[in-house]
């Protein structure tokens, strides 16, 4: 497999349900650092696994939403947890959904899957991988 990854960076505030979590049941912030890979069988003609330029701004506007945002206020998320894997999923639907109306420089079919990595610290990250379609 071939793969290429863009990366971005997010900064939120979110409190989660459940004693699970502690003290983050609290209102508290992060920086995620966010990574998105594109993940295909072959390249393209042009030599790519999918052009670096439109990929970046995809995760940019993926993010670009969730920014300086309380989480427990956006309205799409209400009543979840917005843990570090939830985000991920949401960060993959959108690409997802991007790719197969062909957004990203190449077919949507061309891709096998995409993964997206979140640190949420130094000591911790989560990922979620799935196909394009
Ligand atoms: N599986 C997950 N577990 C936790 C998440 C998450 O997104 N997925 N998030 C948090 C908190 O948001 C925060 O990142 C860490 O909170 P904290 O209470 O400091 O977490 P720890 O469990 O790592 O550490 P302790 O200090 O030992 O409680 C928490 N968990």
């Amino acid at each position: 497999m071939f793969a290429v990854e863009v990366r971005d960076h997010v900064m939120i505030a979110h409190s989660f349900k459940g004693d699970l979590f502690g003290p983050a049941q609290a209102l508290h912030g992060a920086t995620f650092v966010v990574d998105a890979a594109f993940i295909a069988k072959t390249m393209d003609e042009n030599g790519v696994v999918i052009d670096i330029g439109r990929a970046h701004e995809a995760l940019k506007e993926v993010l670009g939403p969730l920014n300086y945002k309380n989480l427990d206020e956006v309205p799409e998320f209400k009543g979840k947890n917005t843990t570090t894997e939830f985000l991920t999923k949401h960060i993959h639907d959108y690409l997802a959904a991007a790719a197969r109306d062909n957004r990203l420089g190449r077919q949507g079919s061309e891709l096998d899957s995409i993964r997206i990595t979140i640190s949420e610290s130094h000591v911790a990250r989560a990922w979620y991988e799935a196909s394009v379609t």
